[in-house]
């Protein structure tokens, strides 16, 4: 772990169901490979999991048993480590690429920006070869042409077992990407000859479909799809899949009737969770045991980052368990982050304020916090029309919690990470202009208009925004405070209390307490729950309304101003209000400050450190 960074606090623990195949699955770790500096229960980090990775391959050398790992995307963006180099991910990359893995699938966050895909096509996808699956997604070449990112599909056999296994790496139906990648639909890429061909492979003992894909819920079904076309061929060869992009930790059986052979893994986010899935029962390239074992046994546990879990599922302790590589990538990140002076504080939190653990609007809601404070006090300052003016984010801008304590560069990053500035349309009509943001939060189905380029998309829908439909982190709500538990009725793919059985409750800490098509009993650690709570797609704020325009005559035209990275949503929801405008009514606002600037400057302003104030 990070020389600063918390110790682990003992916890009872659920046991690595250790199989003849196992996986460790890590998604959507957004620049965390620091780790949590705050959290003890996440607080280990990127060189850690090399040394547990390694203590784990070792075992199943021992045993005969395999280990494979796989990674499904959003490595980049959320955390100072990957954000603050110049360029993005000058240390990531490296740092990342020094743990071996079998699968490794891009994200959308490695798509959304022309520098981001070629950055990963530059560095990632020569380190892992064979193994960046790319199914669906193409890059442009040099010379103009469309060319697959990697590999369509890898074939292989696992060192131990001899078990064949083909695997395929695929992203979500990703709309928001920028013009040198071309992602192709997955109900198009399950049509292509490669894949029709792969599916019919006889001599197969496992389908591995790895990807940033959400479980379930999703609207384009892209795993079912998935599914469906493999079954249509193969009646019965078994399937994992690996998914991502919700930030959830979710376990689900696909298929109908009796399909017991085909199971899917989801592994949360920012480096708080090893998913592990073990299969036993397969048969392989010697032996088929297909006749014997009617179906193979699939088992989950899903591993909090921290050290005391790590050692205790590898058998090891602090005297055994670095590696020498681990070791030194964890000194390696250390170096990073000291040269990017994370650290260097903007000022002081005077309290927790959470992003889903309170309810928004509320004092310790990181919204109501930019609602109410950052976004009012720093337009109006830099309003020098002073014209009134309603401004618009929208909250998935925002990524992480703020901690009572140090506000630092890194922390900046941690809450927004992205480079999108504000725009403005002037003297909107007010009548308008309020009700955008209702527009925007209302969920439904809204039609959209030509610009979108899909009349039947959603505004969620549209650039992924809100994919309506997968549980993710920000539907988890949070009734939890209730007493009767029993009046539960989530279903799977759902953070809930968990009924713990364990005595010990001295021990329980808060985390995850996850419900999946398993059960509850597949988080590592037994926790306490953590109450989670909705939050909108959009906050927003009246700039400059004199206390005239409040009492009666409200302005009758205000300046829209709202993040870039919603402007097309923006101008849809006018449109729909009666009211068109098109890019070229649109300015830059703020001198082109980021929502990342507007934090910082304001923290800087309004949080001094004690001993700044001494
Ligand atoms: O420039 C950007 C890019 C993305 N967002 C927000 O992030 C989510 C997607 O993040 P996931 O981790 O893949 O869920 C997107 O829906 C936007 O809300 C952004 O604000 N600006």
């Amino acid at each position: 772990k990070q020389p600063s960074a918390p110790s682990a606090v003992e916890a009872p623990l659920r046991e690595l169901p250790w199989g003849q195949l196992n996986f460790l699955h890590t998604t959507d770790t957004h620049g965390w490979h620091g780790g949590h500096l705050q959290e003890p229960q996440y607080s280990a980090d990127w060189g850690d999991y090399i040394s547990f990775a390694s203590h784990l391959r070792r075992r199943a050398d021992k045993d005969g048993s395999d280990l494979l790992l796989i990674d499904t995307g959003d490595r980049v963006e959320g955390n100072g480590l990957y954000d603050a180099s110049d360029p993005k991910g000058n240390y990531t990359s490296d740092i990342f690429t020094q743990q071996s893995m079998d699968v490794i699938t891009v994200g959308n966050h490695e798509l959304y920006k022309n520098t981001t895909s070629s950055h990963e096509y530059a560095k990632l996808v020569p380190a892992y070869k064979d193994s960046y699956i790319a199914s669906n997604l193409n890059i442009t070449s040099k010379n103009g042409d469309s060319i697959p990112f990697g590999p369509r599909y890898r074939k292989f056999t696992t060192r131990n077992q001899g078990i064949r296994v083909l695997a395929m790496g695929f992203i979500y139906n990703f709309r928001g990407n920028a013009n040198n990648t071309q992602v192709q639909k997955v109900q198009d890429t399950i049509k292509e000859p490669w894949f029709q061909d792969a599916i019919r492979n006889r001599d197969v003992d496992l389908f591995l479909i790895a990807g940033h894909v959400a479980l379930r819920n999703t609207s384009e079904a892209e795993y079912d799809k998935i599914y469906d076309a493999i079954r249509l061929e193969n009646w019965d060869t078994p399937i994992a899949f690996f998914g991502g992009h919700t930030h959830i930790r979710d376990f689900k059986r696909f298929g109908r009737g009796t399909e017991k052979k085909a199971y899917g893994i989801e592994s949360g986010r920012y480096l708080e969770t090893y998913g592990f899935m073990s299969i036993s029962g397969l048969s392989t390239k010697s032996k088929d045991v297909s006749t014997t074992v009617a179906s193979p046994k699939f088992e989950r546990l899903y591993i909090d980052n921290n050290l005391y879990s790590l050692h205790c599922h590898s058998n090891t302790s602090s005297s055994n368990f670095d590696t020498e590589l681990g070791k030194n990538v964890s000194a390696s990140i250390a170096t990073a982050r000291k040269t990017l002076a994370l650290d260097r504080p903007f000022g002081c939190a005077p309290q927790d304020y959470w992003l889903y653990r309170s309810p928004y609007p509320s004092n310790h809601s990181v919204l109501s916090l930019l609602e109410e404070h950052v976004i009012p006090d720093t337009f109006t300052d830099k309003n020098s029309s002073h014209n009134p003016a309603i401004v618009l984010t929208n909250t998935g801008a925002v990524r992480f919690d703020v901690f009572k304590g140090p506000f630092t560069k890194d922390t900046t990053y941690i809450v927004c990470p992205f480079t999108s500035t504000f725009r403005m349309i002037k003297n909107v009509p007010y009548d308008a202009a309020s009700r955008v943001m209702k527009a925007l939060n209302s969920g439904g189905p809204i039609l959209l208009g030509d610009e979108a380029g899909d009349t039947e998309a959603t505004y969620e829908d549209w650039l992924g925004l809100r994919p309506p439909g997968p549980v993710r982190e920000s539907d988890l709500t949070a009734d939890h405070a209730e007493d009767d538990l029993s009046s539960f009725t989530r279903g799977a793919g759902e953070q809930r209390p968990l009924r713990s059985s364990n005595k010990d409750k001295s021990r329980i800490t808060p985390g995850y307490t996850t419900t999946d098509d398993f059960g509850d009993d597949g988080d590592d650690t037994i926790h306490e729950p953590i109450p989670l709570y909705k939050v909108p797609n959009i906050i927003g704020a009246e700039i400059g309304f004199s206390s005239d325009d409040k009492a009666k005559d409200l302005p009758k035209n205000v300046d829209l101003v709202f993040n870039e990275y919603i402007q097309g949503f923006t101008l849809a929801a006018l449109k729909q209000l009666g009211v068109s405008y098109g890019l070229e009514n649109t300015r830059q606002a703020l001198d082109g400050m980021t929502m990342t600037d507007v934090i910082s400057g304001w923290v800087e302003k309004n949080w001094k450190c004690e001993k700044d104030v001494a």
